[in-house]
């Protein structure tokens, strides 16, 4: 019967067509298959969330930008160059920085930046400057401080780190000096692990791994109090300097180990305080299971980037008598911490450390 039909050329080539559109089709739903479900980073460059940037607000006013909503989108939207406008008839110039990652090393700064730095809408200094930590760098000026920005926009943020301006003395009063409407961005972690994260630099067999111990008159092995890499995990000593030149309001403190878990969540909390437009999302990140750490996804690529070996390394183990003085001795810091800030971390000691 099938052959009847087909006998004539004409029906022949009714079919061949019938056949091609039918191929198209399934092609066609296959990809947008592919852009909309697939999790991962196989899928398409803006399958997520995307919406067109709100204007970025120069004065700040948060309640201006609203974070997308609404269904999913199915087609892709521009490229990555329609994610950011610069505004008409302006040219690049040096600005200083409108935020500042203040510390603290060891925490997940360098971490911060590279993801912040996927942002359109920010630009960062190329390497940390210690100009408000260093003496040699602060008697050069801060139009020195200046001339080592990036070029950017008006409407872009100048973003830069260095992992101890949150302990100087000098910086919140320096800080303030370059601008009072500075963001400040703090990350911090369970001072016990940022102190194993310092060991850990130290040579497995060298003595200096326990420097932070030491044995009192009568024999015993106690906590040494004065050692620099404590000091700097006694976080409400930093912050009470901070406060007496900035509000509470302005330093946005996250947790490095929520960083390392989940930095979507982390990543647009820090977007909605530095009232940029809300474009970073899942689509910027992905967890490299060998490292086990996320890797950056910048809207140019689809291949991840991930940070250097120098991070993510082997802590050293410690045994539960030091891990329990340990957690002593940082447990009324981190309370007095708490309380100043209106929150709390989950600082308590854990498997590893
Ligand atoms: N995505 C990703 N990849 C790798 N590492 C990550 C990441 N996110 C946060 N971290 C954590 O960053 C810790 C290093 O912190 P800093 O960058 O502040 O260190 S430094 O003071 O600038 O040297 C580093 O500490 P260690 O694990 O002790 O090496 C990491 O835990």
């Amino acid at each position: 019967m099938i052959s009847t039909v087909f006998t004539s050329r004409k029906s022949k080539a009714i079919a061949i067509w019938c056949g091609v559109l039918l191929l198209v089709l399934c092609f066609h739903f296959y990809v947008s298959y592919q852009r909309v479900e697939l999790p991962g980073i196989g899928r398409s460059l803006y399958g997520d969330n995307y919406r067109d940037p709100p204007p970025y607000n120069q004065a700040g006013d948060a309640k201006t930008i609203k974070r997308p909503t609404g269904p999913k989108q199915t087609t892709p939207p521009a490229g990555p160059k329609q994610l950011y406008t610069p505004p008409k008839n302006e040219e690049k110039k040096q600005r200083f920085p409108k935020a500042l990652i203040v510390g603290t090393g060891k925490c997940g700064t360098r971490a911060l930046i590279d993801y912040l730095n996927m942002h359109p809408y920010v630009t960062i200094a190329k390497r940390e400057m210690h100009f408000f930590d260093r003496d040699e760098n602060w008697s050069r000026g801060y139009n020195w401080y200046k001339s080592q920005m990036p070029r950017s926009y008006s409407n872009q943020m100048t973003i830069e780190k260095s992992p101890s301006y949150v302990e100087h003395p000098r910086t919140p009063s320096a800080v303030r000096r370059m601008s009072k409407d500075t963001y400040i961005l703090w990350v911090v972690k369970d001072p016990v692990v940022r102190l194993m994260s310092v060991m850990a630099l130290q040579d497995e067999n060298s003595n200096l791994r326990h420097a932070y111990l030491e044995y009192s008159r009568d024999g015993k092995l106690q906590i040494r109090k004065e050692y620099y890499p404590l000091w700097r995990g006694e976080y409400v000593i930093h912050l009470r300097r901070w406060l007496r030149y900035f509000p509470l309001a302005q330093i946005h403190v996250l947790d490095g180990t929520d960083l390392v878990k989940d930095p979507v969540t982390q990543i647009q909390q820090v977007e909605s305080f530095l009232q940029l437009p809300p474009l970073l999302g899942p689509r910027n990140f992905y967890f490299n299971a060998s490292k086990g750490f996320y890797c950056m996804v910048p809207f140019s690529t689809t291949t991840p980037q991930c940070l250097g070996s120098s991070k993510g390394r082997k802590h050293p183990v410690i045994n539960d008598t030091v891990k329990t003085m340990l957690y002593d001795f940082f447990r009324p810091y981190n309370e007095q911490f708490f309380k100043l800030l209106g929150k709390r971390f989950n600082w308590e000691p854990k498997e590893r450390v």
